[in-house]
C-alpha cells in the first residue's frame, strides 16, 4: 500500500501523475488501474455513471482516502471544493478563507490574502457576512476563495457547480476559466453534465470499470459558446460513451 506523495511546487513537472492506481472499499475493487496525468494549464473533466468512482479518484488526489496501491504524485497539495461550499457557520465569510491558508503560511499577512481572494472572485463586498446569508452561487464563491488562497498547482473539483441554477452556473464557469487563465493551475472537475465538461475542459476522461475507458480532446478554441454545432456533436459524443444514447 501506498499513499498520496506531495511534492514540493515545480514549475516543470505535472501538477498530478497516477500510475496504476487501484483503490478497493471492502474488498471491492472500485479504481482498478488508473493512469492519469494532468499538466498544469489544463482543465481535464471527469465523468462516468454514478457510483464509478470519481469522487474517489479526487478523494485520492486529494490525500483524503486512505490507503489504495498504485502511485499517486501530485506537484505541492491539491485543494478541493465540493458542491456543497462546506463553510463553517459561525465564521465570517473572511475568516473562512483565511482556513484555507496552509498552517505554515499562517500569520499576520493571512487576513489580507483572504481579501484580496474574495475580491478575485467577486466577493469583497461581502466579507464580513455570515455564511447561512450568502446565495448559492456566492457560498461557491466564498469556497473557491478559500481554495485559491492555498496557491494550488491543482485545483480539485467535485461537481462545485451541480446545485447552482442555470444562470448562476454560467456565470461560475465564467469565473473558474478567468481565474484559470490567470492562475494557470491544472483543474480536475468532476461533473454529471457533458455541456459543462464541453464548455469548460481541454480534455474530458470517462471513468468506466474502474479505469479511464475513454478520452476526448475538447479542441474548440476560447472563449467557447454553447449554441455552435462542434460543441454540440462533442456532447453527443460523451453521451454516447457514458451510454445515454440520443
Ligand atoms: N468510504 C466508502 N466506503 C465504502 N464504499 C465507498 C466509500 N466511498 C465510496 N464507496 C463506494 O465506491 C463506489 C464509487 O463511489 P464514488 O462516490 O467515488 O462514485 P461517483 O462516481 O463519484 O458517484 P456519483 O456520481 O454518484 O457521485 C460506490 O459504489 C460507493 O458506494
Amino acid at each position: 500500500m501506498t499513499s498520496t506523495l506531495t511534492l514540493p511546487a515545480s514549475p516543470t513537472t505535472p501538477a498530478a501523475r497516477i500510475t496504476g492506481l487501484r483503490k478497493s472499499f471492502d474488498g471491492r475493487a472500485v479504481l482498478d488501474g488508473v493512469d492519469l496525468e494532468i499538466p498544469r494549464g489544463e482543465i481535464v473533466a471527469l465523468l462516468g455513471r454514478s457510483g464509478s468512482g470519481k469522487s474517489t479518484l479526487l478523494r485520492v488526489l486529494a490525500g483524503l482516502s486512505g490507503e489504495h496501491t498504485g502511485q499517486v504524485v501530485t506537484d505541492g497539495r491539491p485543494t478541493v471544493a465540493f458542491q456543497e461550499p462546506r463553510l463553517v457557520p459561525w465564521l465570517d465569510v473572511a475568516t473562512n478563507v483565511e482556513l484555507g491558508v496552509p498552517d505554515r503560511r499562517r500569520g499576520a499577512g493571512r487576513h489580507a490574502k483572504a481579501v484580496r481572494a474574495l475580491d478575485e472572485v467577486g466577493l469583497g463586498h461581502r466579507r464580513d457576512a455570515w455564511p447561512l446569508t450568502l446565495s448559492g452561487g456566492e457560498a461557491q464563491r466564498a469556497a473557491i476563495a478559500r481554495a485559491l488562497v492555498a496557491e494550488p498547482t491543482l485545483l480539485l473539483l467535485d461537481e462545485p457547480f451541480g446545485a447552482l441554477d442555470a444562470l448562476t452556473r454560467l456565470s461560475m464557469h465564467q469565473l473558474l476559466l478567468r481565474l484559470f487563465g490567470e492562475h494557470g493551475f491544472g483543474v480536475l472537475l468532476v461533473t454529471h453534465d457533458v455541456t459543462e465538461a464541453v464548455a469548460l475542459a481541454d480534455r474530458a476522461l470517462v471513468l468506466d470499470g474502474g479505469r479511464i475507458a475513454h478520452e476526448v480532446s475538447i479542441d474548440l478554441p476560447r472563449p467557447r459558446r454553447h449554441a455552435t454545432a462542434a460543441a454540440a456533436e462533442h456532447a453527443a459524443r460523451l453521451l454516447d460513451l457514458l451510454g445515454v444514447h440520443t
